[in-house]
């Protein structure tokens, strides 16, 4: 049993208010790592006197983060800042994603990259991954050992990039399908297929992509998609039948609600309209549109059209790992745009961190919140009493202001441990360990 604030969004606050539910002295029953029962803390030791309980009182315990865009090979590359996006490629990425050739350089990106979601308390990932199969290897092993939640492929190209980097047709599927034998549903890995973008993925290889979602039913599909106004003029001119940058994928087949697509900075009317029917998610990546220039992510369109929306870092793009991050700065992008943004409030960016990835990414049915008979996926925030957030947190006046201060304020340095299906993941050092104790 754990004891601590719980607060955790089973509903949807931008459908239902009062959809993010709180309980201040609450605890969660664990067993074989899945919640069997929660409520408050003294219900639930009245109804389990024998229990031991965890005791996290002084911070909150929240779901485990779920970020559904972030770059593998792209860790070491953070922080490059001024460019667009397509020289951003060109300058500081894809020379960096060329050195995961060298299988033992990406065994050490792997390792870094896999620390990078743990600290920061994100449980589940979509991760786009690199050009090299050795490398997807290395990573899945890394993946295996680290105990997350990870759903990720080979990227694929055969153009416009460098030609270390591009593959072709044959090569891609005779890869991916070793790739996804290997590794697909082995505990708690999955594979989604990965054309880069359409702007670097033929006609050709877009069909191989759609090969091979069609080997298994579970199988996602990611991509980027209405990212940068010349990146679209690009996909233009290379797709000339085609009606937008969406039916560059539509047509390949690779439209579904397995499909989760980054940005969707620029999307028409039409785009949207597809991406509703077909339940195919958007991953928004606040940090990284602001960090390229990309502009300013129109979600009051995507909810006014019944599209999934849920959160990515974008690293190496982006600015970090962080979904605290991300929550405030998809709050300022909203408040930027004035009118048209949508108000995001604490409960909103609760959602948008975890329970709307988990929809996006098809596993809502085993992760995203604490209702009984989810996986005990948790991240436990304890701020520094000696620091700014501490001090919020002691003043605030509510537990949606606490949660507030948390995306406001808090980082990496406020996680204290993170837990998937019950394991333990990640501990701080240099915190105190929390031992069991009869209370
Ligand atoms: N932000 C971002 N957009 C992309 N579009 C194609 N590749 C990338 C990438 O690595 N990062
Ligand atoms: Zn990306």
């Amino acid at each position: 049993m754990y004891r601590s604030t719980l607060m955790h969004t089973p509903g949807n606050p931008f459908l239902t208010p009062g959809a993010m539910q709180v309980e201040e002295d609450g605890a969660l029953l664990v067993t074989d790592g899945v919640i069997a029962a929660s409520g408050p803390y003294h219900t639930l030791r009245g109804s389990y006197p024998e229990v031991p309980a965890v005791d996290l009182r002084g911070g909150v315990l929240l779901p485990g983060f779920v970020d559904t865009h972030v770059h593998y090979p792209q860790v070491r590359v953070l922080g490059a800042l001024g460019m667009p996006l397509l020289d951003w490629l060109d300058h500081n990425t894809l020379p960096e994603e060329g050195r995961l050739a060298d299988a033992s350089y990406a065994r050490t990106v792997a390792h870094e990259f896999l620390h990078g979601l743990t600290a920061n308390g994100t449980t589940t990932a979509l991760v786009f991954g690199s050009h090299f199969a050795p490398a997807m290897d290395e990573f899945f092993g890394a993946a295996q050992a680290s105990g997350l939640r990870i759903i990720a492929g080979q990227v694929v190209s055969d153009r416009l990039l460098r030609p270390e980097l591009h593959t072709t047709p044959e090569q891609a599927y005779a890869e991916g399908r070793g790739l996804i034998g290997r590794w697909h549903g082995q505990g708690r890995l999955r594979y989604a297929v990965t054309p880069r973008f359409s702007l670097s993925a033929s006609e050709g290889l877009l069909e191989a992509c759609a090969a091979l979602l069609a080997l298994a039913p579970d199988l996602a599909l990611t991509s980027h998609i209405n990212e940068n106004s010349r990146e679209i003029d690009v996909v233009r001119n290379l797709f000339a039948g085609a009606r937008d940058y969406l039916d560059t994928y539509e047509r390949a087949g690779l439209v579904t609600s397995r499909s989760v697509l980054a940005h969707n900075v620029h999307p028409s009317d039409r785009e949207l309209e597809v991406m509703a029917g077909c339940g195919c998610a958007v991953a928004h990546c606040p940090c990284s549109n602001s960090a390229l220039g990309s502009g300013l992510f129109p979600l009051r369109r995507h909810l006014q059209a019944g599209v999934q929306v849920a959160l990515g870092t974008d690293v190496g793009a982006g600015s970090g790992f962080s979904m605290l991050k991300e929550g405030l700065q998809a709050s300022f992008v909203q408040q930027v745009l004035g009118e048209q943004g949508v108000t995001l409030g604490a409960a909103h960016l609760l959602y948008l961190a975890t329970r709307a990835g988990a929809e996006a990414l098809g596993v809502e049915a085993i992760t995203g919140d604490f209702t009984p008979g989810k996986a005990f996926d948790a991240v436990y925030l304890r701020p520094d009493d000696a620091g700014t957030l501490g001090t919020v947190v002691r003043h605030a006046e509510s537990p949606e202001r606490v949660l507030s201060a948390l995306f406001t304020l808090g980082s990496q340095a406020d996680v204290a441990r993170v837990w998937v299906a019950g394991d333990e993941v990640y501990a701080a050092p240099g915190r105190p360990r929390f031992n069991p104790v009869w209370t």
